[in-house]
């Protein structure tokens, strides 16, 4: 199970202090859509050359012209790119298509309700979602074990966002995904360092 750092709504600065504290104890640098929105590329090849190390996420959240945006995020040293699970299956497929032998695409399950979606996204040849609960959602509470009956027996790489906290970490890792997104949790956390520890110890 690995740890992944969302770097969402943050200064390049604020994101190389967050990394520094936190590297030791994070699998995945996800680069949040807000700081590509800022910084465009450049902070995404920024990151990867600073860390050559760690897994690097761009939460690009595509939901069209899939090849260009997912090439754009390869090539600039993502190992894994977002596409929304909305966009049409034509985008899926061709996100897919140009990552292939590039790195990963991960879909974005926001909003989605059904296990039949994640069935059908199987079966065009997804193979790694993640169970997300928006930010502007989350007044409802984030995401719980009920959350993952969307995923259950899909046979799919799961990751989990959305408001995990240290009071939901043991709940979230009890139902074994892949990755556990943490965002706030650890940027917002008055020792970054001392929660993203606290999150790696309850997953291992
Ligand atoms: O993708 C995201 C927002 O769109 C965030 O990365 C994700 O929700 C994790 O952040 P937090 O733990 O603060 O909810």
């Amino acid at each position: 199970m690995k740890l992944q750092v969302a770097l969402d709504r943050m200064s390049r600065e604020a994101c190389h202090s967050v990394l520094e504290e936190t590297k030791d104890y994070v699998d995945i640098i996800e680069v949040g859509t807000g700081v590509i929105k800022e910084y465009g590329m450049d902070i995404v090849r920024d990151l990867r050359e600073s860390y050559p190390h760690h897994e690097i996420l761009a939460d690009m959240k595509t939901c069209d012209a899939g090849k260009a945006e997912t090439l754009q995020a390869l090539e600039a040293g993502a190992d894994i790119t977002t596409v929304m699970a909305f966009s049409s299956e034509a985008t899926i497929k061709t996100c897919l298509e140009a990552a292939h032998g590039k790195g990963r695409v991960m879909i974005d399950l926001l909003g989605v309700t059904e296990r039949s979606k994640v069935e059908r996204l199987r079966s065009i040849g997804v193979d790694f979602v993640s169970l997300h609960i928006g930010k502007d959602q989350q007044q409802g509470g984030g995401i719980s074990a009920e959350s993952f009956s969307v995923v259950a027996e899909t046979g799919v790489q799961v990751a989990v966002a959305g408001g995990v906290s240290l009071k939901t970490i043991d709940e979230v890792v009890g139902e074994k995904p892949d990755v556990v997104i943490v965002g706030s949790g650890i940027t917002k956390a008055d020792d970054p360092k001392g929660a993203a520890r606290l999150f790696k110890e309850a997953m291992t």
